[in-house]
């Protein structure tokens, strides 16, 4: 069976490596197949010598995850992002030599990736890596779908390539992987910690008070960051492992360059597009966990009825609504949020399902939402203007877009927030709390620091 599978992918090479006509002609050719249960943290961890590159996604439903390992084929882009995205994967999708038998959202080709809050905003040495818009197709994606295990192989071939060697030498990789490591149990301990002063901070969510007060801008989103040293290099598996543990219905993510790792444990999802119906989340509005179940459900209901709250909330409702309607049908949207706890922290939470209309990607509808009022702000052009001039912060890919889709169309994007840029022995924290004209700058320090602690508690604090 597995002989006559490699034999599948070196005449799939082979083929298409006949067609290409010029020396530096390439191809993308992508192989997938059904495998038996394989963990994908152990697959991430098996990677780590082998590839510098390494991209880790579960959805909040854990119905998908993806492991990625290496580059088989990279898009960038610094300005008209969306566009220059688009064009780079339809033209590759067109070329490219495809063996998927099955219509499982998340195998085949696809697309990890990502894009910084604020391409307008100056990019700061801290982000170097990271571009404004970056996706990958992984040379070995790993996909679980339910309970069901597939492995694609893509690989770009060349004129002067071998197909039945460049299959033995990939056979080989896949052997590793497929094997797995086990994923170290790191303790990680900090040694030194550093953030803006808090009153700084808090006077910046001032001045954003007195401009919605003097109705400049209606609700600004405001963020810090936290910046950690450990006591040695963090290992991203270990860190992944222990999300995974903490942080149910969140998406779990990490987006390794070389020695930087962008990682997080998000509850906020921008939009999913499976088989053209489209879901999207409005996720904003903020109380702690009680101590008791009873204490717990008197602050959840207090943040179902608190006004400021519900006005964080109802800017993301409306904008949302408002900023897919021409690209779906069948849109429905419940009158009031309801409270969804996380472990940490509750938010209001509000639903959206529609219709993709045909001719519509979920880049399209990604260039629509982001920034969506529960990251920068309403009016959107206002709130970033402020944050721009006030923040001093670079975001990078912090409350962004981050997230995959496939060759069929389907994708699923989070918002990267309660995230954190590893960077060997260090680490950025960030987070941030939508400001609105009531908002008390204690109040909303405090907010952050609740928001830190997913990724906190997995990196030593
Ligand atoms: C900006 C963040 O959270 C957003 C998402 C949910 C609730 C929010 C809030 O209540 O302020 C924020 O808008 C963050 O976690 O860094
Ligand atoms: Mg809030």
């Amino acid at each position: 069976m597995i002989e006559i599978k490699e034999d599948q992918l070196a005449s799939l090479l082979n083929g298409a490596i006949e067609q290409l006509q010029a020396e530096d002609d390439r191809r993308l050719v992508s192989f997938t197949k059904k495998i038996a249960t394989t963990n994908p943290l152990q697959f991430f961890e098996a990677a780590k010598h082998i590839f510098e590159n390494r991209t880790f996604w579960t959805s909040s439903s854990q119905m998908l995850w993806l492991t990625g390992v290496g580059n088989a084929f990279e898009m960038g882009a610094d300005k008209s992002r969306f566009e220059v995205i688009e064009a780079a994967w339809n033209k590759m999708l067109n070329e490219a030599y495809i063996h998927n038998p099955y219509e499982v959202p998340g195998t085949g080709i696809v697309a990890l990736g990502g894009m910084s809050f604020d391409p307008i905003n100056a990019q700061t040495e801290l982000w170097k890596k990271f571009r404004p818009s970056q996706f990958r197709v992984p040379e070995f994606l790993l996909t679980k779908y339910n309970s069901s295990y597939y492995l694609t192989i893509n690989v770009c071939v060349r004129k002067n390539d071998h197909a039945k060697q460049l299959a033995e030498e990939l056979r080989q990789i896949e052997q590793k992987l497929l094997l797995g490591q086990k994923v170290p149990d790191d303790i990680l301990h900090i040694v030194d910690e550093s953030e803006m002063d808090p009153e700084k901070w808090m006077d910046i969510v001032r001045q954003a008070t007195d401009e919605i007060r003097n109705q400049h801008v209606e609700k600004i989103v405001l963020a810090r960051e936290l910046r950690l040293t450990f006591n040695r290099h963090a290992e991203i598996s270990s860190i992944l492992n222990n999300l995974l543990k903490t942080q149910p219905n969140s998406y779990i993510f990490a987006y390794e360059i070389g020695d930087d790792c962008f990682v997080g444990a998000t509850p906020e999802r921008l939009v999913k597009v499976e088989k053209n119906k489209l879901l999207s989340t409005c996720l904003a509005g903020t109380a702690p966990r009680g101590k008791t179940e009873e204490e717990d459900m008197k602050i959840s209901e207090a943040l179902l009825n608190d006004e400021k709250n519900r006005q964080e909330h109802d800017f993301v409702v409306q904008m949302i609504k408002h900023g897919i309607k021409d690209y779906c049908t069948e849109m429905t949207i419940p009158e009031v949020p309801v409270v969804r706890p996380f472990k940490n922290l509750q938010h209001l939470y509000t639903p959206v399902t529609a219709q993709l209309r045909d001719g519509f990607t979920i880049l399209d509808i990604i260039k629509q939402l982001h920034p969506t009022p529960a990251l920068g702000g309403s009016p959107k052009a206002e709130s970033l203007a402020f944050i721009r001039e006030h923040e001093l912060l670079d975001r990078g890919w912090y409350g962004a877009p981050i997230g995959w889709m496939d060759s069929s169309n389907n994708g699923e994007f989070a918002v990267a927030i309660r995230s954190a840029l590893i960077q060997k022995n260090q680490a950025s924290l960030f987070a941030g709390c939508g400001v609105v004209k009531d908002s008390d700058p204690q109040s909303e320090y405090e907010e952050t620091k609740i928001k830190l602690l997913p990724m906190l508690t997995v990196l030593g604090g």
